[in-house]
């Protein structure tokens, strides 16, 4: 077997490593995970996306592709919106899909996907639904929040002060009676004609400079505070721009994907990490 090919690519500097894996051969395990993502002794990502067949994971899908998503801790979670563009440019690129328009698979269901000719891309994100509220304490300060499920869960808190004074070095606490899975924590502020800015704690990663699925979450916060659920927003993340959709029983995320650089594996590195 040749070496363990890899990519790196990020999404508004979200970034992942991209494990082509058609036949789903790889021992992908949460050492291996944690192992891959650590910016010292591995590659350095939030997260790892594995290329997989939806026939070899054994997953109904109309898409030929899956999305095996995981947190840079090695834990997975349902969705990753950002990961999800970094995907398609790379199924696109390499010609392993020649449509511009697909669908891929993750497991939070079916997502139809478009690659615009700039290369950014649009993905439909499923429904973004309100499901109560809480709160969440950021070095000693409470703050509340409106929980949405984008297939993962979120809390989102709107920020008087500039979010950029945050301290997110520290994972926040959060009321695991009500997120008994964890939660993805953003804080966002309002700057009006339906443009947010917002930063990210990310469950399984720590702080981003990105969240897709959190990006949707923020915007349909934004939208609910407002006493609506239908419109859209740009949200300004530290790591770029997305634009958000959002409308009953669904939503839509676009925003730019890159493919940094691709690579190999070193086998007995891998193996060492232990299957
Ligand atoms: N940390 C998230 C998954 C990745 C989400 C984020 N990277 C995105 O772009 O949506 C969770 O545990 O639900």
């Amino acid at each position: 077997m040749g070496g363990i090919e890899f990519l790196k690519g990020h999404g508004t500097q979200n970034d992942f490593v991209l494990l082509p894996d058609p036949d789903g051969r790889l021992e992908l395990t949460e050492a291996r995970v944690a192992a891959l993502c650590d910016r010292q002794r591995g590659l350095g990502a939030d997260g790892v996306l594995r290329i997989v067949r939806s026939a070899a994971v054994g997953v109904e899908s109309a898409g030929e592709w899956f999305m095996d998503y995981r947190n840079a801790d090695g834990s997975i979670a349902e969705m990753c919106g950002n990961g999800v563009r970094v995907f398609v440019r790379h199924l696109v690129d390499s010609g392993l899909v020649s449509e511009r328009e697909f669908v891929i698979g993750t497991r939070a269901g079916d997502r139809p996907v478009q690659m615009h000719a700039d290369g950014s891309v649009t993905v439909q994100m499923g429904p973004a639904t309100i499901t109560g509220t809480s709160v969440t304490v950021v070095a000693g300060q409470p703050f509340s929040g409106v929980a949405v499920n984008v297939g993962n869960p979120h809390l989102v808190s709107v920020v008087e002060d500039d979010v950029d004074e945050l301290d997110l070095r520290d994972q926040p606490d959060f009321d695991s009676d009500v997120f008994p899975e964890g939660v993805n924590l953003e804080f966002i502020n309002l700057l009006g004609d339906n443009a947010l800015k917002m930063r990210v704690h990310e469950r399984g990663v720590g702080e981003t400079r990105s969240c897709g699925t959190g990006t949707v979450a923020a915007v349909a916060a934004a939208l609910h505070l407002a006493g609506t659920d239908t419109g859209e927003a740009t949200v300004d993340i530290p790591g770029g721009q997305v634009i958000v959709g959002i409308r009953r029983g669904g939503s839509t995320l676009t925003g730019p994907a890159e493919i940094v650089a691709r690579g190999e594996l070193d086998e007995t590195w891998w193996a060492g990490l232990g299957s």
